[in-house]
């Protein structure tokens, strides 16, 4: 038994020979919102539609609050699997009102059909232009139709895929909220395809991060962001830096100082990777740094390449003397060096991840 609302085991499908899910297993839980997250290609769009029974697996069943809807053999029909589904062009009825398309499919008695509509154009704040036809909506609201209709049934599931790709970057945040606050009060169970972290961030209850068909780390946002996997998973979120060194007595020597790396044998090539903002930046007293500490390490110093403000931060590249190397750090506000200026750096330790160099394939 599973308390799963949604469960996936060990999906595979290939097209071609090539195999583009590979032993895929998830569970999506009633009430949450969990993100398939990945880059272009990955895979995430063919698991959603092997869900919603638009195409079939090759190996693999899934089941839905425990029973099996789907496996090679035995086959619930699509529409019998309690599952709503949302995909980026909305693919609404031109020809039908917004009441109508909410509506559309909607099999129960007239005046059940008129409150459930009613009810969930008001939730979305369009119960005003009830009568009017999606041509005369914007995108946004056209997005909030398309979320009522696929709500009206009221599936146990929800798949969504890229919803909000389509719609203003500005709006997206506002939309996305509005949303993710119907769905919960819905208690319906979600997954979210999508290939922008900061949506996933935004969204998910929980992230599975998905790469070359299969799902390489799930878990809370925070988790996934500050335990990544490896250095592709944290590079996923943001920019990352790299300094790489080699184990010698569970010791990696770097000129920022030395890194534990237990359990490591000797010569293990690995990579101790940071994100820009938990670089220290301290000023140049005639060629000396400060002091080394516990917290950061020792300092090495770069000179300034360049200095950009981004709005909420400021990013600044460094030119490393001890290689040549660039690093870059964000600083919060402004913070704008002048080009050639001489400056050190730091670590912050606890921010950093080591992990062992991936072997060329
Ligand atoms: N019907 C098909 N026939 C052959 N190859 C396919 C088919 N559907 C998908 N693929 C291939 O499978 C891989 C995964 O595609 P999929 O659409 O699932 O990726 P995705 O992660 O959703 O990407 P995107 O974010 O770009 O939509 C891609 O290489 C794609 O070209």
């Amino acid at each position: 038994m599973t308390d799963a609302r949604l469960e996936l085991r060990n999906i595979c499908r290939r097209f071609g020979g090539r195999e583009v899910v590979s032993d895929l297993s998830l569970k999506v839980m009633p009430g949450q919102v969990t993100c398939l997250l990945g880059p272009s290609g990955c895979g995430k769009s063919t698991t959603l539609r092997i869900i919603a029974g638009v195409d079939m697996q090759d190996a693999g069943e899934i089941y839905v609050d425990g029973n099996l809807v789907c496996d090679t053999v035995f086959r619930v029909p699509p529409e019998q699997r309690s599952i709503g589904l949302m995909f980026q062009d909305f693919a609404l009825f031109p020809h039908l009102s917004v009441q109508e398309n909410v509506g559309f499919g909607l099999k129960v008695h007239k005046s059940d059909k008129a409150n459930r509509v009613d009810d969930l154009l008001d939730k979305v704040g369009l119960k005003h232009f009830k009568d009017k036809y999606p041509h005369e909506l914007s995108g946004g609201e056209q997005q909030r139709v398309a979320l009522a209709r696929a709500l009206a049934p009221k599936p146990s599931i929800m798949l969504m895929d890229e919803p909000f790709s389509g719609l203003d970057d500005r709006l997206k945040d506002d939309i996305r909220d509005s949303t993710l606050d119907l769905l919960k009060e819905e208690g319906t169970a979600v997954l979210l395809v999508t290939h922008e972290p900061h949506e996933a961030m935004r969204m998910a209850d929980e992230i599975a991060l998905m790469r070359d068909g299969r799902i390489v780390q799930q878990g809370a946002p925070y988790n996934i962001y500050n335990a990544p996997v490896d250095r592709k998973a944290a590079a996923f979120f943001s920019d990352v830096n790299v300094i790489r060194g080699t184990v010698e007595g569970a010791l990696v020597s770097t000129p920022f100082g030395e890194f534990l790396c237990p359990g490591r044998p000797d010569g293990t090539e690995v990579e101790i990777v940071i994100r820009p903002q938990h670089l220290r930046i301290d000023f140049d007293r005639d060629g000396r740094g400060p002091h080394p500490t516990p917290q950061d390490g020792t300092p090495a110093r770069g000179v300034v390449q360049r200095a950009r403000f981004m709005g909420r931060e400021s990013l600044v590249e460094f030119r490393m003397d001890f290689d040549n190397s660039i690093l870059r750090a964000t600083v919060p506000s402004v913070f704008l060096p002048k080009p050639g200026t001489p400056m050190w750096l730091m670590l912050r330790r606890e921010r950093c991840f080591v992990f062992p160099v991936p072997s060329k394939v």
